[in-house]
C-alpha cells in the first residue's frame, strides 16, 4: 500500500484537543490528515467521517455546499461520543481538483447542476478513490465503523476496501437558499439518503 505515517501532533480545537496524524501517500504525493479523538483502538466500532477536501466550503465559508457544516458537525459529534475519527482526504472537487472544481462552478453559474458540469469537462461525476482510507484506518486500529455520511457509495466502497461499515449514521446540516438546489442533485442523481425532515431548522 502506498499510503504511509509521517507525523503526529495534537491539534486543539473549538470541541476539544485532537490527535492529528499525518500520511503520505508515496503514489500521488498527496498528503492526508487523520484527526483522532479518544480511544479507538478497542475493537469497538468508531465514530467515523470520511471528509472530502473542499477548500471552498471547508476554508473559505461558500454556502454553494454543505461540506464544512458536515465538518464541523462531524468533528462535534466525535467529541461528545468521547471518541472517533475524521479522515480528511484530499481529493477536493470529488477527485477532479480545485481549478477543474472552479471550471465547473462556472458551467453550474450558467444553470448546469453539478454532475452535468464534470460529465461536460470530460470527468466522471465523482472521481474519489477511499481504499487509501483502509491503511490509514488500519494504522490507527480501526476495524469497524460508525459512518457518518448521506453517501451510499462511501458505504459500498468502504466495505469493499475491507472496512466492515455497521452504521451509517446521517448527516445532514448545512442547508441554504444557495444551496437547495446541488442537494436536491445529490439525491437525485448521485444516490445521496437525505429526507427534508432530517435537517434541522433554520
Ligand atoms: N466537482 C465538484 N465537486 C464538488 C462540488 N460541490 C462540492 N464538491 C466536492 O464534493 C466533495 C464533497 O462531496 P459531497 O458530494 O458534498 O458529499 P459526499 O462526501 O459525497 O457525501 P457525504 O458523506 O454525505 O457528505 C468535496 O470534495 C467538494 O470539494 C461541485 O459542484 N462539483
Ligand atoms: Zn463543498
Amino acid at each position: 500500500m502506498s499510503v504511509q505515517f509521517v507525523a503526529e501532533s495534537k491539534l486543539p480545537m473549538p470541541w476539544g484537543v485532537f490527535r492529528m496524524v499525518g500520511f503520505e501517500d508515496t503514489a500521488t504525493g498527496k498528503e492526508h490528515v487523520a484527526l483522532v479523538y479518544g480511544e479507538i483502538a478497542d475493537g469497538q466500532p468508531v465514530l467515523a467521517r470520511l471528509h472530502s477536501e473542499c477548500l471552498t466550503g471547508d476554508a473559505l465559508f461558500s454556502l454553494r455546499c454543505d461540506c464544512g457544516f458536515q465538518l464541523q458537525e462531524a468533528l462535534r459529534r466525535i467529541t461528545e461520543e468521547g471518541a472517533g475519527v475524521l479522515l480528511y482526504l484530499r481529493q477536493e472537487g470529488r477527485g477532479i481538483g480545485l481549478l477543474n472544481k472552479i471550471r465547473a462552478y462556472h458551467l453550474q453559474d450558467e444553470g448546469a447542476d453539478t454532475v452535468e458540469a464534470n460529465e461536460r469537462l470530460g470527468f466522471a461525476a465523482d472521481m474519489r478513490d477511499y481504499s487509501l482510507c483502509l491503511p490509514m484506518l488500519r494504522y490507527l486500529g480501526v476495524e469497524q465503523v460508525r459512518l457518518m455520511t448521506n453517501n451510499p457509495r462511501k458505504v459500498k466502497a468502504l466495505e469493499a476496501a475491507g472496512v466492515q461499515v455497521v452504521e451509517r449514521v446521517p448527516l445532514q446540516v448545512g442547508k441554504n437558499r444557495h444551496n437547495e438546489q446541488y442537494l436536491e442533485t445529490k439525491m437525485d442523481k448521485l444516490g445521496h439518503m437525505m429526507t427534508d425532515s432530517h435537517f434541522p431548522k433554520t
